[in-house]
């Protein structure tokens, strides 16, 4: 199978990309299976600014072409908050538990009308001495009152996709790779995914 690199530490991100991916018959490698990969700082203010520094970053670090996912969950009534920042957003030890006890925390008084949220999804797809493009994903749905489910990771248990009535949590790993963020994005990068020399075996 080909291979080609996503420049993510996330196990949850590295799982779904693997799943993904497999159905391009392409093996997706994360930097968890590579030795001495330095963490990236994610010192941007936008989904596209931390995208591309880990993109780059690691590109140019290993001289191969590589994609990056910097991801997060919008909520309306927190005027986007988690946003970027929704990886470290109850600290800087990633604690997914602690992620969602303080939106619910910060939700507590607002009706489920006013719940509303979308994931997001930016690839940045860097070749080596070629300029970085850009695929984004959206997934629309609202947030819950409760956690509820054991699938995914990070803000999935609070996560109602539209056209459902569990969270992404109780989705199985098919279900929510049939309508994430990750998959929408993935399917704005498909057709270059053709023509793009993106895999290690080209090298
Ligand atoms: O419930 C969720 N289902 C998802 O499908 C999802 N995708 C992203 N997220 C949240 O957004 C952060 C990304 O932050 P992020 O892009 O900086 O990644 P990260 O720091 O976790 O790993 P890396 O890829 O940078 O190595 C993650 O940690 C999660 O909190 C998700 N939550
Ligand atoms: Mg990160």
């Amino acid at each position: 199978m080909k291979k080609i690199i996503i420049a993510t530490k996330n196990k949850g991100k590295a799982k779904e990309f693997k799943e993904l991916f497999a159905a391009y018959e392409l093996e997706a490698i994360s930097l968890n299976e590579l030795d001495n990969i330095p963490d990236i700082e994610e010192t941007g203010t936008t989904f596209k600014e931390n995208a591309a520094l880990k993109a780059e970053q690691i590109a140019s670090l290993l001289s191969l072409p590589v994609i990056a996912d910097d991801s997060g969950l919008m909520i309306d009534a927190l005027d986007g908050r988690p946003g970027v920042y929704s990886a470290r957003y109850a600290g800087e030890d990633k604690s997914d538990e602690a992620n969602i006890n303080k939106v619910l925390a910060e939700l507590q008084s607002v009706p489920e009308e006013e719940r509303t949220a979308r994931f997001i999804c930016v690839l940045a797809v860097t070749i080596p001495d070629s300029v970085t493009t850009y695929y984004t994903g959206y997934c629309h749905g609202k947030i819950a009152k409760a956690a509820v489910g054991d699938y995914g990771f990070g803000y999935d248990p609070i996560f109602i996709p539209d056209g459902y009535e569990q969270t992404m949590a109780q989705l199985t790993a098919e279900e929510k790779n049939a309508i994430s963020h990750r998959r929408n994005a993935i399917k704005q990068l498909e057709t270059n995914l053709k023509k793009q020399d993106l895999f290690l075996d080209n090298r």
